[in-house]
């Protein structure tokens, strides 16, 4: 009989809460906004999540965010699934979420239960409050100038090996067409240079465990994606479940931790080095002290904030690269316009070096019109975790309430003729002048990216130096969809015809 009463007891227990999850949370919320008169609509139980599905198969994922935008402005109540959050690319709101009023919101659950269950929720991309900050005072200094431009060297290195092992497969297939996927070959090149900028030649010189954590960065990935689109990794309960999928991750996890605790004990130990000029960020991290002087990473943190490193910053940079060569061959003007710059600054021995890196003006101007035109990371999601009021740029004070959610709308906000001429257009030259509120690919205030800087030195490095030895051509009659894991990149790749210049 009593167990009887409490087995009914937790059964009532967890209907309770998933009426809670799935209707009475995201009622409140909506109704919470409505009568700030915030415009938008409450479909309950699914959201948008069949039109957002819809968008994502006619190959415009980002047209369901274009229609809401359109119908009600850059600010709006809407539902992923049951989650109620307001959307926004107004700047004013976007400055108030991500810089002002920062410490009131965190990453929100649906991140925790994406990212947090991969790199650890005490890494730096996953972490909130006290230990985000002291895990931001501690890695901030690997990020200077001095020990990134140390690094050049490798980022050099790397992009000479696949300009040797292009020109020789276009050797061996002349005079026919040779043929990559960018997509591929971008995520390959982009995580050869940071997996040996963070851990050297402990990974460089070791082919099994580049393999092993290769491979299981990559499936786990994949795993990811498609736990997102069938809504497994939305709901807690089911994100829990001991399905083949949250198997494979979890031995993916095991087995990347056991290579990398390896070679975090071999440098402990000296027997391998930094193969940049300079220590790499294992280096910077093991000998990175807190306030006290005193303080230090443990094991544990160590090996979430490298694998942080190799997870946020491979298949940013990567699509970066890609959509950038789809703009150029878009854009033959923009495009002779770069090379004349390249070739005008590289001399015939490929010397790079930060001076000459900053002649690269234009071509710095390239990149982040394709970090505007096509943001690797295109929306951000928070929630209120504090009560607060914010500004919009129209003025309406909007009140949040604690557990609301927030989708920052970054593609709106680089999209938007409000802020932008021609905004679908490709344009260079608009970089002439500073639009810090508005351009916003590496997100802003104290939870930007910290690698924003490694990153564009890098795409620099990459772009100068392919640009100088190779043409390329998109092959026609291929479909360019973008695809949104997190990250935006092409769903079928970028199929790119090459020739020596
Ligand atoms: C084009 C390349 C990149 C883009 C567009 C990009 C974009 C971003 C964005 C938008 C965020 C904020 C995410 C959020 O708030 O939810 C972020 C955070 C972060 N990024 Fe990047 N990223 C790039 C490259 C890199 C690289 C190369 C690294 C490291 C080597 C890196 C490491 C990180 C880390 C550790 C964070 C978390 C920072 C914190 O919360 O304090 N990123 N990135």
């Amino acid at each position: 009989m009593w167990l009887n009463l409490l087995t009914f007891a937790i059964l009532l227990y967890f209907i309770y809460r998933l009426l809670k999850f799935w209707i009475f949370d995201p009622k409140r919320i909506h109704d919470d906004l409505a009568s700030q008169g915030i415009p938008g609509q409450h479909i309950p139980i699914f959201g948008e999540i069949l039109s957002i599905r819809r968008a994502a198969e006619r190959g415009d994922p980002l047209s369901h965010l274009r229609l809401l935008r359109e119908k009600y402005g850059p600010y709006y109540r809407s539902s992923f699934g049951p989650i109620a959050r307001l959307s926004t690319s107004d700047p004013g709101l976007i400055q108030g979420i991500l810089k002002s009023n920062a410490r009131c919101y965190h990453k929100s659950n649906l991140m925790q239960m994406i990212l947090g269950t991969l790199l650890g929720h005490d890494s730096l991309l996953m972490a909130e409050d006290n230990v985000h900050s002291q895990h931001r005072r501690l890695i901030a200094p690997v990020f200077q100038h001095q020990n990134i431009n140390s690094m050049i060297s490798l980022m050099i290195e790397k992009t000479s090996n696949y300009i040797e092992k292009w020109q020789n497969s276009l050797r061996e297939t002349a005079p026919k067409d040779f043929i990559v996927d960018m997509h591929a070959e971008m995520a390959r090149l982009t995580l050869d240079i940071v997996t040996g900028c963070v851990f050297g030649d402990g990974l460089m010189g070791d082919n099994h465990a580049r393999k092993i954590i290769y491979d299981n960065v990559t499936t786990t990935l994949a795993d990811v994606e498609k736990r997102i689109h069938n809504m497994i990794a939305i709901i807690p309960i089911v994100n829990r479940l001991p399905l083949p999928s949250k198997q494979r991750i979890d031995k993916s996890k095991r087995d990347v931790r056991i290579v990398i605790q390896q070679i975090i004990d071999d440098r402990k130990q000296g027997l391998t080095k930094s193969s940049c000029k300079g220590p790499d960020l294992l280096d910077l991290i093991l000998a990175a002290r807190g306030d006290d002087k005193i303080s230090k990473f443990t094991d544990k943190e160590i090996y979430e904030e490298t694998l942080t490193f190799i997870i946020a910053g491979h298949e940013t940079t990567s699509n970066l690269m890609v959509w950038t060569f789809y703009n150029l061959a878009n854009n033959p003007d923009v495009y002779q316009r770069l090379e004349s710059e390249i070739d005008s600054v590289l001399d015939e021995n490929d010397e790079i070096s930060i001076s000459t890196l900053s002649l690269l003006t234009y071509t710095e101007a390239v990149l982040k019109e394709s970090l505007r035109l096509h943001q690797p990371v295109p929306t951000l999601v928070r929630k209120v975790v504090e009560d607060n009021t914010l500004t919009a740029s129209d003025g309406k004070k909007i009140h949040l309430k604690k557990g609301t959610d927030i989708l920052v709308d970054i593609y709106g906000l680089h999209h938007s003729e409000l802020y932008w001429s021609e905004p679908m257009k490709f344009d260079p030259s608009r970089f002439t002048g500073r639009h810090a509120d508005t351009l916003l690919p590496f997100s802003a205030g104290p939870r930007s990216c910290i690698g924003q800087n490694f990153a564009m030195l890098e795409a620099k490095v990459m772009l100068a130096m392919l640009v100088k030895h190779f043409h390329f051509e998109l092959v026609p009659g291929q479909k360019h969809v973008p695809e949104i894991v997190i990250t935006m990149r092409p769903k079928y790749g970028m199929w790119t015809k090459l020739s020596l210049r």
